[in-house]
């Protein structure tokens, strides 16, 4: 495990959500409030060290220096469809964000990414990007994204995944070392199927409902 480059988010509030999602009883309504809620506090955690400049404002009572978010815009990327859950929960943190959208399925069978949807901002080699999708299993669908968004330009990316498998960080960092990975959970493994052990189930199914 040490060998892996991936940042570990543990803040109580999201692991306690993140338990809740785990359990198989948990609903879809439930499910999906909760990865809206944790996917906003990552976003809160991930911009942490972003930059900050100051200008001068006039409040009621005086002028004075204040500081604002510089450096490059943002652009947040879902990985279709699973992704989708955690778009609304960044996207309330970083209002101003332009959103593109990479729709991505694993094969059943071999386990390998089908890429079917590509939209981007044209401007997307001048923004950071954060790509969102709840699940780095075998890695291949991340990998697959973050390929592609380089192809169209992105130079600086950022992934944040709810849950990881070790596996699936090491294709990632192997395949993409310039990109940050953020996550509230380094799981056991894969099985035999590809599910991410214990993780919590196909979060697309989840999200949407469609078990
Ligand atoms: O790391 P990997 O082995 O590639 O697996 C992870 C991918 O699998 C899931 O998507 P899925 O294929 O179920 O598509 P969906 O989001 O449409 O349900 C998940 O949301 C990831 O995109
Ligand atoms: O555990 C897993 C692995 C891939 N995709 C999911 O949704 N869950
Ligand atoms: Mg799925």
């Amino acid at each position: 495990m040490s060998d892996l480059k991936i940042n570990v988010i543990n803040h109580p509030l999201i692991q306690h959500k993140l338990t809740l999602m785990r359990k198989e009883t948990t609903g879809t309504k439930d499910f999906r409030e909760l990865l809206e809620e944790i996917s906003m506090l990552m976003a809160y955690e991930i911009t942490r060290d972003f930059p900050l400049k100051e200008i001068e404002i006039k409040t009621p009572v005086t002028t004075c220096k204040s500081k604002v978010l510089t450096g490059k815009k943002v652009g947040v990327v879902p990985i279709l469809r699973a992704g989708l859950g955690m778009l609304n929960g960044v996207v309330n943190m970083i209002p101003a964000a332009r959103v593109g959208h990479v729709g991505m399925y694993r094969d059943p069978e071999t386990l390998k990414p089908v890429e079917y949807y590509c939209k981007l901002p044209s401007d997307v080699s001048e923004r950071t990007l954060i790509v969102v999708d709840p699940m780095l299993a075998t890695g291949g669908s991340s990998a697959a994204a973050l390929s592609l968004l380089k192809a169209k330009g992105a130079k600086s990316i950022i992934l944040m995944c709810l849950v990881v498998a070790p596996e699936g960080v090491r294709v990632v960092n192997e395949e993409h070392p310039d990109v940050p990975i953020y996550t509230a959970s380094v799981d056991e493994c894969l099985n035999e199927h590809g599910y991410i052990v214990p993780g919590l189930g196909d979060a697309g199914d989840r999200i949407f409902g469609t078990l």
